[in-house]
């Protein structure tokens, strides 16, 4: 193994192997510990339909009624926020049906998104690429999950995890903007380990990954954007020799996308020195 994936896979917390039911209790207890200490009311988060929201979504709502079971007042509400009608609505009321949320409310984002990409036409007189209104998108997410989580006294769920992180694929401040990340230095396949093991449906983990961020490709998948299949992804983030042009992307889009990780960039700062 390189000595740069040997580094990435520890800074990205990587464990090559993993128990999948003490994962989900080490997972739920950091949320329930943390809410614990710092005395917030709950956990928010928004539901997608797809794997991470679904994993991440679940184990709040467990985090929650461990703390109730403690005699700690804690509550997690999802939140559904489709821009327009999502096209696979029924998959997103399948998570939230395994999730069995305290709450769930629905906000659409159609209305946010379009003011901003109005006023960015009127303002800058050029046309909005969809590329950009998808960020756009992901960061109304944002916003509306701070909003709601805000009135309640609630922190802001994020689903981030190594094998979206190695290549900063979200949205900086958009599905990047969170206060706790549980899935925190796990594949995707150990994510789907986490769901199996909780006993989800298989749709929930089977299904191929999206951003669904574009309104000219809804549903497109997050191999066709990167070009790279999550199994390579996960081979490598688990210590395994990959291709080398695989190795080799996965290392730059890492490089390039170190300012992702990080807190915004100070004086102070070194760790963009060297390149
Ligand atoms: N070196 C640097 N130092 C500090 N800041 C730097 C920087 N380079 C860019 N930036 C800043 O970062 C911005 C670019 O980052 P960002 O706005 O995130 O935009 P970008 O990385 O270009 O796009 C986000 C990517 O994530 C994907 N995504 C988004 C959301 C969800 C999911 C998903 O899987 O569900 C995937 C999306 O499909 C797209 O490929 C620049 O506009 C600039 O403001
Ligand atoms: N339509 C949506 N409704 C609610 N939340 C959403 C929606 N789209 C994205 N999100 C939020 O943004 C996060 C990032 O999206 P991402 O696609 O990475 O995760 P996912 O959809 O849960 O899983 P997968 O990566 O397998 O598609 C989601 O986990 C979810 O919290
Ligand atoms: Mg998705």
């Amino acid at each position: 193994m390189s000595e740069l994936q040997q580094q990435i896979i520890s800074e990205l917390g990587v464990r090559p192997t993993i128990n999948a039911a003490e994962e989900i209790t080490r997972r739920v207890d950091f949320l329930a510990n943390y809410l614990r200490s710092t005395g917030a009311r709950g956990l928010v988060l928004g539901i997608s339909g797809g794997q991470d929201s679904s994993l991440a979504g679940r184990l709040s709502q467990l985090a929650v009624e461990k703390l109730r079971a403690e005699g700690v007042d804690a509550h997690f509400t999802a939140m559904r926020l489709p821009y327009g009608v999502q096209h696979d609505e029924d998959d997103a009321q399948l998570a939230l049906e395994f999730i069995r949320p305290d709450r769930s409310v629905v906000l659409n984002i159609r209305g946010g998104v379009d003011g901003v990409a109005d006023a960015f036409r009127e303002g800058t007189e050029e046309p909005l690429s969809d590329f950009n209104k998808g960020n756009i998108k992901a960061r109304v997410r944002m916003i509306a999950q701070y909003a709601v989580g805000g009135a309640d006294g609630y922190l802001v769920v994020g689903t981030d995890h190594a094998a979206e992180a190695i290549t900063g694929f979200y949205t900086k401040f958009g599905d990047g903007g969170a206060d706790v990340l549980p899935l925190s230095g796990l594949s995707k396949r150990q994510g789907a380990a986490l769901l199996r093991e909780l006993d989800a449906p298989a749709r929930l983990y089977e299904k191929a990954p999206t951003a669904d961020l574009l309104d000219e490709v809804p549903g497109q998948t997050d191999e066709s954007s990167l070009g790279v299949r999550y199994t390579e992804i996960d081979d490598y983030l688990e210590g395994h020799e990959v291709d080398a042009d695989v190795a080799a992307a996965l290392e730059a889009r890492f490089l390039l996308t170190r300012h992702k990780r990080a807190l915004p960039v100070t004086p102070d700062d070194t760790w963009w020195v060297a390149g």
